[in-house]
């Protein structure tokens, strides 16, 4: 019982800590039942850095106490359907129900009623929100009576079910109130199918061996000889493309939006120096930088098709940024050379983890050979801990090493997104998460010698910041 009791005083510390936090600020801590309030004090407290620190304890040590006493075959049995969960949360992204139940109140709708509205059958849909329900994503109020919760809700979007059904990537289209459903769209459809062939990329002889973007687990669930960007982009794919922009959107969630902001001393660049964004999508991250940073000019570089869903999704949401051209648009191949020479800043966030090692050491090699002495590169990714205890792994400084005994160094489930989207990049496009030695290599056969590692504080998203180097 050793290893149980210790789990058990590291949740009553850990939550008498969370009560203490919420106490002194005459809080209570949001409700699960009830809709999330993004702007409220409560939701607003929830991301603070202290907070979070204390989450991802309450976290670890209760899955970790979870799969301590359920019965082994009970915890395979878990794992080995989760695809369902993630099938039914599709639903519930696809047919819009969180719009649906969005300001229904405390007294929720009749399943036949949600049904009616997303035109599917209802005792289907039934089942499907009690699987969620039962994961704590909607609330079943009573016998096929369902209603948002704090999880359910925060993936709706501001749309209703009707305007959406007449034109379905209006859902997505730029917009700021997509990320969570463009995000899950993405997750739950284009890279459910991927991953359920990996093993077959695995086995298969032709490919088993090989990193090409163009051969992962991907192409045999699509049937496709493209890489996932080319095929995103072909003629039939116009939704998932619009989506694919918000899923990217979705990213900027993972972590408090300002980390960008904490990656780098961005007051150290001189004014009006120049930031490429490389493969900036549609600049989620540089949104913020622009808004801390009025001094900074910013060029977002992506595929042409992205670079023009960018510029519109720019007007829309913050135009002053385009007065001057203090914020700018350029389409532009990364596996090309750069065009912009000389910049204070190319940063590359999530950028690196979607492709195979020979190809970051292209994309880096181009920003070398348009860099001066004084150029720096930013990498954000997350870099990747073992899941050993702490004295066994590579210090990334992602690990607090405070963590105490029986948790795992990585914090286990309180980490798994490193781990789901270093996967996500292995069926995709046969690329990777990596750790801090992987990418510090990398970094150096594209000539540039990392100097710095600023992880996200409770996450293991860090920024590498790197200069040239001269031969
Ligand atoms: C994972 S997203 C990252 C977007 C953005 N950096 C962020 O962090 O929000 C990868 C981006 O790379 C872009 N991309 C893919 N291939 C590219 C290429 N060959 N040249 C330029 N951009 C590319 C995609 O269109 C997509 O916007």
């Amino acid at each position: 019982m050793q290893n149980i009791r210790l789990l058990r005083s590291i949740l009553n510390e850990s939550l008498d800590s969370l009560e203490a936090a919420y106490e002194s600020k005459s809080l209570d801590f949001p409700l699960l039942d009830e809709p999330h309030t993004p702007n409220s004090d409560e939701e607003m407290l929830a991301m603070a850095p202290e907070i979070q620190n204390i989450v991802d304890r309450i976290v670890a040590a209760s899955y970790q106490l979870l799969c301590t006493v359920r019965h082994p075959f009970l915890n395979l049995a878990d794992a080995a359907s989760g695809y369902h969960l993630a099938a039914c949360l599709r639903v519930a992204e696809r047919f819009n129900l969180p719009e649906i139940l969005r300001g229904r109140g405390p007294n929720g709708l009749h399943v036949d009623e949600i049904a009616a509205k997303a035109d599917v059958e209802p005792t289907k849909l039934a089942r499907i929100l009690r699987v969620l329900a039962t994961h704590h994503i909607f609330r079943e109020l009573r016998p096929n009576v369902f209603s948002n919760n704090r999880n359910s809700s925060y993936f709706s979007t501001s749309m209703t079910v009707e305007e959406i059904r007449l034109d379905p990537p209006i859902k997505y289209r730029d917009r700021s109130d997509a990320a969570a459903a463009g995000y899950i769209g993405t997750f739950t459809d284009d890279v459910f199918k991927a991953s359920s062939y990996l093993v077959e990329d695995l086995e298969d002889v032709k490919t088993r061996k090989q990193f090409s973007a163009k051969e992962a687990a991907f192409q045999k669930a699509f049937n496709t000889e493209k890489d996932y960007f080319a095929w995103l982009e072909q003629p039939g794919n116009e939704y998932r493309l619009t989506r694919y922009g918000a899923c990217i959107q979705g990213t900027s969630l993972w972590d408090p939006p300002d980390t960008i902001v904490q990656g780098f001393d961005w007051a150290t660049i001189i004014q009006g120096g120049i930031v490429v964004d490389v493969g900036g999508g549609l600049g989620a991250p540089s949104m913020i930088l622009a808004k801390a940073f009025p001094g900074l000019r910013i060029i977002i570089q992506d595929r042409q098709p992205v670079v023009q869903q960018a510029q519109v999704y720019w007007t829309k949401t913050y135009p002053s940024a385009l007065d001057s051209d203090r914020v700018s648009f350029m389409a532009h191949n990364f596996f090309s050379p750069q065009p912009v020479q000389n910049p204070s800043v190319f940063l590359v966030r999530t950028i690196c983890h979607d492709w195979p090692d020979e190809l970051v050491v292209e994309i880096l090699s181009n920003l070398r050979s348009a860099a001066s002495g004084s150029t720096r590169l930013i990498v954000a990714d997350y870099v990747i801990p073992y899941a050993c205890p702490n004295d066994e792994f590579e210090s990334t400084t992602a690990q607090n090493p405070s963590n105490p005994p029986p948790l795992l160094g990585n914090l286990g489930k309180a980490g798994f997104n490193a781990y789901y989207i270093d996967m996500t990049m292995e069926v995709l496009l046969n690329g990777q998460e990596r750790t801090l030695s992987h990418q510090i290599a990398l970094a150096a056969k594209a000539g540039w010698k990392v100097t710095q590692v600023n992880n996200i504080r409770n996450s293991h998203f860090g920024y590498l910041l790197a200069e040239p180097i001269f031969a």
